[in-house]
C-alpha cells in the first residue's frame, strides 16, 4: 500500500517514514511539507536519519495523493481540513493524527467521511486505546458513588494545543462509562476562587516542557483512596505503528468516519 507523509519534517512525519520503511505491507509514496518549507526537495529517507530513499519531499499534493492509496496525516487543524477534502477527492483512506480540531472541523470532516474512509483518533497507539477501554468500564462501575474524575498530562514544550487530544479522548470515555455528556462537565482550567469542584466535573490539567513524548494519568479520587490509570509513551513510533495498521486496515473499506477503536477491534465507537 503506497502511502503519502504529510507534515514529513516534523516529528511525527519522521517517526512515520522510519517506521513504513520497516513495515511490510506499505511503501513510501510521497512526502508532502507546506510551500515555503526548509525540507522541499530533501530526500525523505536522509530527512528521517535513514538511508536516501529518492523519494524527495515535495509540496504538490495534488500529483502526491495520485500516486497513492493512503495519506497519513500529523499536521494541524486547518492543513488536516484541506487534506480530508483532497483525499475524499482522491478515494483513498486518511489517518487523520492531527489534535486540537474544535467543533467547527466536525462537518467538513463529515462531508469528507461521506466519500472517503477516515481514521481519525487523539491518539493512535494500543496502548492509549486500551486504556481508554479501562477508563470508562472503571467510571461506569464507580458512577453511582462519590468519585471525582480528573485527567491529567504533560508533553514536550513545543506542543501547541491543550488539553491534548489523548486527554480529550479519556475525559470522552470517562464521560461515556458516567453517561454523561463531556461538552457538560468539562473543566479545563482553574484559576483564582474557583468555589469547590462542581459534583460529576471531569477536570484537566495540562503540563508541558522538556522532551517528553506524552504522559496520561486519569484520576477517581474517591473517599480517603484513589485510583490511578496511567499511559507513559516512551516512544513517538508507538503512534506511527498504529497509524499505519490504521491505513491497512482502512484500504477497501467502505466511506466514514472511524476511530482506532474500530481498527483495533475494541468496543464500539462513541
Ligand atoms: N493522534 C496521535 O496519536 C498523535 C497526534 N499528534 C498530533 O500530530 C500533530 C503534529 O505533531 P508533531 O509532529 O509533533 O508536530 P510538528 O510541528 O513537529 O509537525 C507538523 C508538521 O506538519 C507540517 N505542516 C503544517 N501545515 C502543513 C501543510 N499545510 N502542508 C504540509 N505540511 C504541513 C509542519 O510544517 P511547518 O513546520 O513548516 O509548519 C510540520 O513539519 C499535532 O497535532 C499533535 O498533537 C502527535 C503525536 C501522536
Ligand atoms: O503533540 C504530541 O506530541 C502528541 N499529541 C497527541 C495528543 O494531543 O494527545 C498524542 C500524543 O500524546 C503526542
Amino acid at each position: 500500500m503506497g502511502l503519502v507523509v504529510v507534515g514529513a519534517a516534523g516529528r511525527m512525519g519522521r517517526s512515520l517514514i522510519e517506521t513504513i520503511a520497516a513495515m511490510d505491507g506499505v511503501y513510501l509514496a510521497a512526502a508532502l511539507e507546506q510551500p515555503g518549507s526548509a525540507a522541499l526537495g530533501c530526500d525523505a529517507g536522509e530527512l528521517a536519519g535513514l538511508p536516501r530513499n529518492e523519494v524527495l519531499v515535495t509540496d504538490d499534493a495534488a500529483t502526491a495523493f495520485g500516486k497513492a492509496e493512503g495519506v497519513v496525516d500529523f499536521t494541524a487543524p486547518q492543513a488536516s481540513l484541506n487534506f480530508a477534502a483532497l483525499a475524499a477527492e482522491a478515494g483513498i483512506v486518511h489517518v487523520l493524527g492531527t489534535t486540537g480540531m474544535g467543533p467547527d472541523c466536525d462537518a467538513p470532516l463529515r462531508s469528507a467521511a461521506d466519500r472517503a474512509c477516515i481514521v481519525k483518533s487523539g491518539n493512535m497507539s494500543l496502548g492509549v486505546n486500551l486504556l481508554s477501554e479501562l477508563v470508562e468500564q472503571a467510571a461506569r462501575a464507580l458512577a453511582a458513588a462519590d468519585w471525582d474524575i480528573e485527567v491529567l498530562e504533560m508533553h514536550h514544550r513545543h506542543k501547541v494545543d491543550a488539553p491534548s487530544g489523548t486527554a480529550l479522548l479519556l475525559g470522552e470515555a470517562a464521560a461515556a462509562g458516567r453517561g454523561i455528556a463531556l461538552a457538560d462537565h468539562a473543566v479545563r482550567s482553574r484559576d483564582g476562587q474557583t468555589g469547590a469542584r462542581p459534583d460529576q466535573a471531569i477536570g484537566f490539567a495540562t503540563l508541558r516542557g522538556g522532551s517528553v513524548v506524552g504522559e496520561h494519568e486519569v484520576l477517581f479520587a474517591g473517599e480517603g483512596e484513589m485510583i490511578e490509570l496511567t499511559h507513559r509513551a516512551l516512544d513517538r513510533s508507538i503512534f506511527a505503528r498504529g497509524a499505519v495498521k490504521a491505513a491497512l486496515w482502512g484500504r477497501g473499506k467502505s466511506p466514514g468516519l472511524y476511530s482506532m477503536r474500530d481498527v483495533l477491534g475494541l468496543s464500539s465507537p462513541r
